[in-house]
Formats: structure tokens, C-alpha cells, sequence
């Protein structure tokens, strides 16, 4: 790699970019809220995280050649800006979206077993089957789940999708993983307002790990205070760092829109911007993302008389994240505001299931359709 003696701005909140960028150039990090032009003046190259708004206003009068977003989701990133001034721009498409699914299955399977219901006798439905639910799609079938597909973008191309309120009249577990989109022929701003959540089935499981403003909040909590047969699960809030307290306590789990915080994905996220970069500057990248990677704490794991959730908890256990963004909803709205960031900063370490290997038992069938390795 050339050092081309850039200089790097990046959110303090993205692993390894030291490692990875120092190569081209001095690196600095700064709280991605809040960023302004002032702090992006000199910048050659932005690394963002969801959390600032990319725009005219930011960049109108830096040298930024080239922006990058360590994440999936793309709604604080006005392209058009950035295509008609000539920067250069990445995500990091599919980079968190195996954390997204593991998020979701530990939901659904510690809900399972709370409630007494068994995840093999319900039918799912998935919101949006791009990289995430089509990934989610992939291990419901692999467990044998039924499963209902939403798409209308692909289904514009493609056989297999059933209209929104097909779905959202027969499924028992409702997955949405939709991007945020305002406008077009297929907006989802509120694409579950109070209209679609009326038509829900009794007991429906309602999860959110895409982005906040696809259901109306306020909607959520007129209809779950009307219908207490409803769980709903929310990693991801309409008007984030903010949380509505009563909505939040009227939720199963909730969570400061972790469902990717996984660390594979976050170091996946950072080594995407590096390829990205590299091709930017028709350069090869250094090393493999596997040099990258640390090994596991929990590589390997006795079976014994453990169960699928068991095992999955000892990975994921989405009632921590539960309990430490309860903690916060009693404070003031500042204070929870500056919460939110906190725990998202603060985040502990997590791995993905397919870091794990389980020695082979009944089990080993289900566990790996999970995602888990199987021991020889
Ligand atoms: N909670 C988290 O931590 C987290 C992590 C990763 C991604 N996300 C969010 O999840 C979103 C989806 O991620 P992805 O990687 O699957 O994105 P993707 O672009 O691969 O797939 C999105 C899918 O949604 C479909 N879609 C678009 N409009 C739709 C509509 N009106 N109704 C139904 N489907 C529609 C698209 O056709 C596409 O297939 C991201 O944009 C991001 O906002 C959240
Ligand atoms: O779009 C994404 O990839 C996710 O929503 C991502 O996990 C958001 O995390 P953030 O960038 O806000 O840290």
C-alpha cells in the first residue's frame, strides 16, 4: 500500500481502522453524532458510522475525496451529493447481516421458551429479503420453518413474495429488514402503521432490527395497548437515540439497535471500507480479512446436556441488552439520549455463531442449521 499521506477522519466507534488505514495516512477519530464541517475541513477521506448525517452541509467546504459507511444501511448518506461532486463512496453491504439473523433467532427462541410456544409450529414472515432476510430466510429453512416473503421491489423481477398484508394476516413471527427509504414507488416510512398492525394474528411476535421509522411508534403502542396478546421486539427506535419509555416498557426485548453490533461484523464492516479504498486507488488490500479476526474466547463448547437456546446464550443473550437499555429509561430525555450512545459505544464483545464449534449430540442437526460448526 502507498502511504499517500492522507488525512483519515473516523468515527471513534469503528474497530481496527488504525491497522487497516494507517498505510495511507494519518488517522483520526471523532464522535460521529455531532460531526461538523469544522471537524471534516481537511479530511481526504470520511469513515462514518450510521450516526452522521453525510451531506452538502458537512462537506460544501472540506477536501473530502472519498466517504465511507462501516454499515449496511445507507439513509444518512446523500449519494446524490456525493456522485455530482465526484466523491468517492462505499457501504459495507451484507458486512453485519449474519448478527442481524443471530440477533433475531436468539430473539425468537428465548421468546419461545418464555411463552411456551414451539419456533417449529409457527409461520414467519420476512420483511424485506435482501441481504439480511434473505440470509434469515435461508436458516428458517434450513430449521424447517414455514416462511412468507415480502419484497415488492424483487417481486417486480421475481416469483416467491406474497403482498404485505398477506403476510402480516398469516405469520406468527413478523422479521422486518427493510432499508429506510422516504420516497419512490416502494417507500418504507411507516410502512406498518395502524391500518397493518390491526390485521396482525392473535399473539403475533413482532421484530424490528432494520430501521425504526418503518413502523409508526405511536401506532405501535395505540395497538399493543389495545391488544396485549402482541410481543413485540425492538432493536431500532423511530426517532433514535431517543426512546418512547411506555413503548419501550409495553416490548418484550429491547435493545440501542445492537442486532449487528456482533465484533465479526464491525471488523468485517472496517476491512469492507479498506477494499473499498483500495479499489478507489487501484491498489490490491494488504492482508486477508482473516488476519484481522481474533480468535474466540468461546471456540469450542462441551454439549453435554446443553439446549440450543442454552447454547445460543452463552454467545447472545439478548435480555442483557434488554436490561442495561431498561436501566436508562427512567432518566431524563438528554441524559437517556447520551444513554443510547453510550451502551452502542460501550458494547461488549460478541462473536457469530459460525465462530463457535459444538461437539456433535441429538442436537447437532438443529445447531447447525443455526449456524453453529459441528466437531468432527
Ligand atoms: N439493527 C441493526 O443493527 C441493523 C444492521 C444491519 C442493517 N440494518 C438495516 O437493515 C436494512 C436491510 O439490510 P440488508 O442488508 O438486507 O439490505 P439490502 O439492501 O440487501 O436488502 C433490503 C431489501 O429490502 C427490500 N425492500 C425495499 N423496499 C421495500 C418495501 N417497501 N417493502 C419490502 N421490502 C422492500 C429490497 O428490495 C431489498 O431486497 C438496512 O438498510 C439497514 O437499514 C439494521
Ligand atoms: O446499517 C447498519 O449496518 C446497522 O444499522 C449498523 O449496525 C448501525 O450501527 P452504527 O453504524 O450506528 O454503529
Amino acid at each position: 500500500m502507498q502511504n499517500r499521506n492522507l488525512k483519515i477522519l473516523a468515527d471513534e466507534n469503528m474497530p481496527m481502522v488504525e491497522a487497516m488505514f494507517s498505510g495511507f495516512g494519518k488517522v483520526t477519530r471523532a464522535p460521529g453524532r455531532n460531526l461538523k464541517a469544522e471537524d471534516v475541513a481537511d479530511a481526504d477521506v470520511l469513515l462514518v458510522r450510521s450516526i452522521t448525517q453525510v451531506n452538502a452541509a458537512l462537506l460544501d467546504s472540506s477536501s473530502v475525496k472519498f466517504v465511507g459507511t462501516a454499515t449496511i444501511g445507507t439513509d444518512h448518506i446523500d449519494q446524490n451529493y456525493l456522485v455530482q461532486n465526484g466523491i468517492g463512496f462505499s457501504n459495507a453491504p451484507g458486512c453485519n447481516a449474519d448478527a442481524v439473523v443471530e440477533y433475531v433467532l436468539s430473539c425468537i427462541y428465548a421468546l419461545a421458551d418464555k411463552h411456551g410456544f414451539d419456533p417449529k409450529q409457527r409461520t414467519y414472515g420476512i420483511i424485506g429479503v435482501g441481504n439480511v432476510g434473505g440470509r434469515l430466510e435461508k436458516r428458517f429453512k434450513r430449521l424447517g420453518f414455514k416462511v412468507l416473503l415480502n419484497d415488492p421491489p424483487r417481486a417486480e423481477n421475481e416469483e416467491g413474495f406474497a403482498p404485505l398484508n398477506e403476510l402480516l394476516e398469516q405469520a406468527d413471527v413478523i422479521c422486518l429488514h427493510t432499508p429506510l427509504i422516504c420516497d419512490g414507488k416502494h417507500p418504507t416510512q411507516h410502512l406498518l402503521s395502524e391500518s397493518e398492525l390491526r390485521v396482525l394474528k392473535p399473539g403475533c411476535l413482532l421484530i424490528n432490527a432494520g430501521r425504526g421509522p418503518a413502523i409508526d411508534n405511536q401506532a405501535l403502542l395505540t395497538v399493543g395497548e389495545e391488544r396485549p396478546d402482541l410481543l413485540y421486539v425492538l432493536d431500532v427506535w423511530e426517532f433514535e437515540p431517543a426512546v418512547n419509555r411506555k413503548l419501550a416498557e409495553r416490548c418484550e426485548i429491547v435493545s440501542p439497535h445492537i442486532a449487528g453490533y456482533s465484533l465479526d461484523g464491525k471488523i468485517r464492516g472496517t476491512y469492507m471500507l479498506l477494499e473499498a479504498l483500495c479499489r478507489f486507488f487501484n491498489e490490491s488490500v494488504p492482508q486477508p480479512l482473516a488476519n484481522y479476526l481474533p480468535e474466540s474466547d468461546l471456540s469450542f463448547i462441551e454439549q453435554e446436556s446443553r439446549t440450543p437456546l442454552s447454547i445460543m446464550q452463552l454467545i447472545y443473550d439478548p435480555y442483557a441488552d434488554d436490561q442495561r437499555l431498561r436501566e436508562t429509561l427512567g432518566l431524563e430525555s438528554d441524559e437517556q439520549r447520551k444513554a443510547f450512545d453510550l451502551l452502542r459505544k460501550n458494547y461488549p464483545v460478541r462473536r457469530e455463531f459460525g465462530s463457535m464449534t459444538v461437539l456433535p449430540s441429538d442436537a447437532s442437526g438443529e445447531l447447525a442449521a443455526l449456524g453453529f460448526q459441528i466437531a468432527d
